[in-house]
């Protein structure tokens, strides 16, 4: 039986010793596999390093590339200076009616009441006013009573004068853009539907990037779904971003941001876009006076800007006296003087407001906006 009892505790000795080695080996495995893989992440880590060093100088490379591609596809306007010295053609060809009225006074020996009427006449019909044709009439016949027809040059001399003066060449038409540090300058555009607010805040929008001025566009037309679409490419052009809503956002809103994301990026102006309204919807007229109201929260309104359609004559009158009780008009702009024969609604609308004309658009071309100047506008409406 003592050998049976020496077999078992031989077997418990062999199993234990057989446990013991199979632990040990266990965990020396689990280290040795341990170690290789703390070991894994640090190259790893340290390898990345490196990897990221040579890509680094490649990114900004890239940027810059990108920063000097899209600069080359700006566009750059034209300076304001020489606009409507090359406008002035244009401005010639379509008001040639003043022109040939003229012509018509200078070419008569004598000249008849029957004459002076006519001339009155054409001076009406190219949108004078009654009052300033008058007017104008009776200095240049005292003015000719005195020096005589008998030189057409003098007599045309005299016109030119008359006409300067009644368009009124001593009104300051600078764009008020004073402004605080901290605040842009804002500028906003006004009028009925379709006279070229959208169109005249891109043109203007180039004009100051010209001259070297910082500017953001405000979509507040949110009226018009393709408005802020047709602002943003505007801007794209000579790179003026353009602060928008959704369609149908409320235009004090997008006005009120765009005027604070101006004062974030420290932007020089900040021109606003508003919807075309008819000037019958009393709401919305209201609500001009609302986005006004909103943007001085933010700051002052240097210019309100109310654009009107040249072509549409008596009716632009009508729209800039309901205007005018809405908000207070700074300037005006005339759009589509290249398309009209009625130059003489700048007087009319001068004394109307008793603001002056301060820029007047000549076609659709993007640098088609010129600052308005009595003297050369003269010329132009007198085909010189
Ligand atoms: N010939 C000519 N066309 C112009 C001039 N200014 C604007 N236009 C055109 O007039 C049309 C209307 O211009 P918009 O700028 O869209 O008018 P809007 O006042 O913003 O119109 P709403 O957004 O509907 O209020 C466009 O086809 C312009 O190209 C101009 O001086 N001469």
């Amino acid at each position: 039986m003592d050998w049976v009892f020496w077999v078992i505790v031989a077997g418990i000795v062999a199993a234990c010793a057989v446990a013991y080695v199979a632990v040990r080996f266990g965990r020396s495995n689990k280290q040795v596999t341990a170690a290789p893989e703390a070991k894994a992440v640090t190259p790893t880590t340290v390898e990345q390093e490196p990897a990221e060093q040579p890509g680094a100088p490649a990114a900004p490379a890239t940027a810059q590339a990108a920063a000097e591609e899209a600069v080359s596809e700006l566009e750059t306007p034209e300076a304001p200076g020489a606009r409507l010295a090359r406008l002035r053609r244009r401005l010639a060809g379509s008001q040639n009616t003043l022109a040939r009225a003229l012509a018509d006074l200078l070419s008569v020996d004598k000249i008849d009441d029957e004459t002076w009427d006519d001339f009155e006449s054409t001076l009406i019909a190219s949108d004078l006013g009654v009052g300033p044709a008058t007017e104008l009439v009776e200095n240049l016949r005292k003015a000719l009573a005195v020096g005589g027809v008998a030189d057409p040059a003098a007599a045309r001399k005299a016109l030119r004068g008359e006409l300067i003066k009644i368009v009124g060449p001593d009104m300051s038409r600078d764009l008020n853009l004073d402004h605080a540090e901290s605040v842009p300058a804002v500028v906003m555009m006004v009028g009925v539907n379709g006279t070229g607010k959208t169109t005249t805040v891109g043109k203007l929008g180039r004009m100051l990037v010209a001259q070297g001025r910082t500017v953001l566009f405000g979509a507040a037309d949110t009226f018009r779904a393709a408005a802020a679409e047709q602002l943003t490419t505007w801007g794209e052009r000579v790179g003026v971003r353009t602060v928008r809503g959704d369609e149908g956002a409320d235009p004090a809103s997008v006005a009120f941001n765009a005027v604070d994301e101006g004062i974030t990026e420290g932007v020089d102006v900040v021109l606003v876009d508003t919807a075309g309204r008819l000037h019958t919807k009393v709401g919305l007229m209201d609500e001009l006076g609302k986005v006004k109201r909103v943007i001085e929260k933010k700051a002052p309104v240097n210019e309100v800007l109310l654009v009107i359609d040249a072509t549409t004559g008596q009716n632009g009158l009508t729209q800039a006296r309901i205007f005018a009780e809405v908000v207070d008009i700074t300037g005006i702009v005339l759009t589509k003087l290249d398309g009209s024969a009625k130059g003489g609604i700048v007087v009319q609308v001068q004394r109307e407001l008793g603001v002056p004309v301060k820029f007047i658009g000549l076609g659709e071309g993007p640098d088609d906006l010129a600052p308005f100047d009595a003297a050369q506008f003269v010329d132009g409406l007198l085909g010189e």
